[in-house]
């Protein structure tokens, strides 16, 4: 009896130990060794309060720029969304380190470094585990949070979706729900209102297409199931504050309740469709798992059954809550901006216009079309330029690696400020804040300069799709109607994960009856 309690309470001291040491090795020594590697190379920056770092101080930065809307509709937008940034990397340098709680970030702007991280250290480096937990519980272990050989295996199996015959596809299912959109746009104008927020116009066009996309006929499930997803979303964006504290995840807390009732709502909802078409081609009622994202994802999978692979439903899930999340509110603020740049610049609006009527000459935009409109193309690059959807890159080095003559520490987060980065004079010239479209006629300004899809193996998978969505469906628009910036509007745009205009954008919209 004495042995065994004698070996219990050693068992006991030995995991007490080791979880100890761990969790102490976390949150403390690791931060402090990765420190003071980085001070030895100068790289410094604003002292960090115990357990939150400088998330305060970052928030009462952005919480005072942004308390008023812009006198203007300026694009001069960094000392408003990144104040932080400006005051640390004057006082500390370009490459600056700050805390986000108890995880250590460095700044970094340099083309030729970004470049090398984001190319040549693919593997090396990934999402860690502070961002793994802001999002698993919406997106889970999909594509966008995946590392190391988990994301390459999952990369290769949703590759097949974004191929040019599968676009050719999507293309019909983005005319048809811009042509639903128009319609109703039509309907409003009868009953004599010309003003509209194409905010929410866009996020609710946008969610029409990956709904139709990911789920085929199964749609309105699938705008159900995201609906709630966006809930979730919202929800999980306060994690970084809810996960300061060791372990606090697991406290059975209100915030931690609602969240895990609305993953398995989702959850449920997605296994169902899931689910449904796996009897049928059981069944053999079919033989395959269909042809939208959702079917191409499982007859992937299946295919590669013969490799080892198996058909994990989990892994589905969360590809298709990840493809929801990164595509659709991403794509429709492209298309808010690049409106409201347009409605504010009505020169470069009624060039475009002529444009499109010079390729398309009065037909529905085809995908054969939009390689030929290149004004267009200039309109969104410069649009992703000074109002990129994702504003930072962020990556934790997993190894100790060389960048440029920096050694970088395993476990030193970097995050790349995009919108830095795309407003920098010294990188663009003194118009960087200005609408210029110009500056991308040529194919040799788009460099590492412009990163608004990533770059290097990690980029954005979608982003054919997107810029084939956003190009027809700004096509259809600005043929059929003429639209100028609406006094009401307020220019404010705000950082919530993605750059977003806080009260809308409205514009009056005057229908082009040819
Ligand atoms: C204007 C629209 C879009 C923008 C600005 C955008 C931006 C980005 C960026 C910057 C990344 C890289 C993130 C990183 O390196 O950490 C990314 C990755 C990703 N995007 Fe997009 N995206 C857009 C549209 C889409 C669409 C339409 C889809 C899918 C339907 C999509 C799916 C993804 C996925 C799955 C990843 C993760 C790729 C990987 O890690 O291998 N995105 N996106």
């Amino acid at each position: 009896m004495a042995f065994v309690l004698t070996a219990f309470v050693f068992i006991f001291l030995s995991w007490f130990v080791r979880v100890t040491y761990e969790t102490l090795s976390f949150y403390w020594l690791s931060p402090r060794r990765i420190k003071k590697i980085m001070e030895k190379q100068e790289v410094r920056g604003p002292q960090p309060r115990p357990l939150i770092g400088n998330i305060l101080d970052m928030a009462t930065l952005v919480s005072s720029s942004t308390s008023n809307d812009m006198p203007t509709i300026s694009h001069d937008i960094v000392a408003r969304l990144l104040p932080h940034y400006l005051l640390w990397s004057r006082k500390y340098g370009k490459r600056y380190i700050y805390w986000n709680g108890f995880e250590p970030r460095m700044c970094l702007t340099d083309p030729d470094m970004i470049k090398e991280l984001l190319t040549k250290y693919n593997p090396l480096s990934g999402k860690s585990w502070l961002q793994q937990q802001g999002s698993k519980n919406f997106i889970g272990n999909g594509l966008l949070m995946a590392n190391g050989d988990a994301w390459h295996h999952q990369r290769h199996i949703v590759s097949p979706a974004f191929m040019s015959d599968k676009l050719k596809s999507y293309a019909g299912y983005v005319v048809d729900c811009t042509n639903n959109m128009l319609q109703s746009l039509g309907d409003t104008f009868e009953s004599s209102k010309n003003e509209v927020e194409i905010g929410d116009l866009m996020t609710n066009l946008t969610a029409d297409i990956i709904s139709r996309i990911e789920f085929g006929s199964n749609f309105e499930k699938g705008r159900k199931i995201f609906h709630l997803l966006n809930l979730l979303q919202n929800r999980c964006a306060q994690a970084s504050r809810h996960l300061c504290l060791p372990g606090s995840r697991f406290f059975p807390s209100k915030y931690n309740k609602d969240i895990k009732a609305l993953k398995t709502e989702v959850e449920e909802l997605l296994m169902e469709i899931i689910i449904s078409r796996k009897d049928c081609v059981a069944m053999g009622r079919t033989d395959s798992y269909g042809k939208d994202l959702l079917g191409i994802l499982m007859n992937e999978l299946q295919n590669k059954k013969r490799d080892g692979f198996n058909l994990n439903l989990q892994l589905i899930m969360d590809e298709i809550k990840t493809f929801f999340f990164a595509g659709h509110e991403t794509t429709a603020l492209l298309l808010t901006w690049t409106i409201m740049l347009l409605a504010s610049n009505p020169e470069w609006q009624e060039k475009l216009r002529e444009e499109i009527e010079q390729v398309c000459n009065g037909e529905t935009p085809t995908i054969d079309h939009l390689p030929k409109l290149r004004m267009l193309s200039m309109i969104i690059n410069e649009s992703l330029r000074l109002y990129p959807p994702a504003t930072l890159l962020p990556r934790m080095a997993f190894e100790d690696i060389k960048l440029g003559d920096l050694l970088i520490p395993k476990g030193l987060s970097i995050w790349i400020p995009v919108l830095a980065i795309h407003h920098d004079k010294e990188l663009w010239g003194d118009d960087a804040n200005e609408f210029n479209p110009e500056r991308f006629a040529s194919k040799s300004s788009i460099s590492s300069r412009f990163l608004p899809f990533g770059a290097g193996p990690r980029n954005c998978i979608g982003q054919t799709f997107a810029i084939m969505e956003a190009k027809i469906i700004l096509a259809m628009l600005v043929s059929q109607f003429k639209f100028k910036i609406s006094s009401n509007y307020r220019h404010s745009p705000v950082v919530v994960l993605t750059i977003k205009p806080k009260h809308g954008v409205q514009v009056f919209l005057e229908p082009l009856n040819r």
